[in-house]
């Protein structure tokens, strides 16, 4: 078994944009909880490893946890959670269009879209190379697209229509057909995208790769259109899927599902306010909830980031 120190000083590694860490001394683990205050900011570490914490004076946390539930951080408002997101994805957008020309990223309803609004301000709007990027959404409501109700709608409105993307990039779910044809058509559509190698196809699963999922997460745990305890969230046959009895209005809807969503080579859930504390702590806190909650089955491929504003991280 590792020793205290050498757990301490590992994840101390983890935070490697912190200056400090090359400054802070080897510190005796006695009590539960240490914290340790410098010109940069505090240390806080539970000494029982779950949780270990570094928060700047700016503004943000960063909290280590197994590996296997992602990256961790906590933003002091959902405005400096805004900002990062931002740098996160122009960031990832960059190296993708880079590396393959191409840059696949998913978006879901809510407030989600509001916390992309930095993307569309200088320096990313002049910056990024929107002419790459191919948008999807992770789930859409059975209306019409100019519908209030529409994930499409709300992403026009507040993103797509900022950025000089080509519109034959905007793939929107086809709002002319009923819920089992507008998933099936969704679904034959990626399968095209994949052969013609516009998305990239998980080596592991086959399924498709995208680049970035931007996902949401409700108060109850749900992510895209899969909702706890619904059937829909086991389905692992089809890509795309539809729900009829949604217990979040509008009740039919299209939603991918979640073998999908874990193939995917980066996830960020982004997440704020306190209504969402509960799902949140049932996720990441130190007892994981065993009736597992769809935000708890996300898992990708690849990297998992959380983007938590305080109220979302307040119980953990
Ligand atoms: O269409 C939808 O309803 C969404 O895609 C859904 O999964 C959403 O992301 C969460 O419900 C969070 O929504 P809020 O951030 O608005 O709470």
């Amino acid at each position: 078994m590792a020793s205290s120190s050498r757990v301490f000083s590992a994840n101390l590694r983890k935070l490697s944009n912190f200056p400090i860490r090359r400054s802070l001394p080897e510190i005796p683990l006695t009590s539960r909880f240490f914290s340790v205050k410098s010109l940069f900011g505090s240390l806080r570490l539970n000494t029982n490893f779950r949780k270990f914490e570094y928060r700047t004076r700016a503004s943000m946390a960063e909290i280590v946890t197994p590996q296997s539930k992602g990256k961790v951080q906590v933003f002091d408002a959902e405005d400096e959670l805004a900002v990062s997101l931002a740098k996160y994805t122009a960031d990832l957008a960059n190296n993708f269009s880079k590396e393959r020309d191409s840059f696949t990223v998913v978006l879901s309803g809510g407030s989600l879209i509001k916390s992309l609004r930095k993307l569309v301000e200088p320096p990313y709007i002049d910056s990024v190379d929107w002419s790459k990027w191919h948008v999807f959404w992770v789930d859409e409501r059975v209306v019409p697209k100019d519908h209030p109700d529409s994930n499409y709608f709300l992403a026009y409105n507040a993103f797509l229509s900022k950025i000089p993307i080509p519109s034959g990039n905007v793939y929107a779910i086809n709002d002319a057909l009923a819920a089992e044809a507008a998933a099936d058509d969704y679904e034959t559509c990626l399968r095209h995208l994949v052969k013609s190698k516009i998305i990239n196809q998980s080596e592991i699963t086959q399924l498709p790769k995208f680049d970035l999922m931007l996902l949401g997460m409700g108060p109850d745990g749900h992510v895209a259109s899969l909702f706890p305890s619904h059937p829909l969230v086991h389905e692992n046959t089809k890509w795309v899927t539809c729900i009829k009895d949604s217990p979040k209005p509008p009740s039919e809807r299209i939603s991918f599902t979640l073998p999908v969503i874990n193939s995917s080579a980066y996830i960020a859930l982004v997440i704020a306010g306190a209504s969402k504390a509960n799902a949140v702590h049932a996720a990441l806190g130190p007892d994981p909830s065993s009736d597992s909650l769809p935000v708890q089955m996300v898992s990708p491929e690849g990297e998992l980031t959380w983007f938590l504003d305080m109220g979302a991280a307040s119980k953990l």
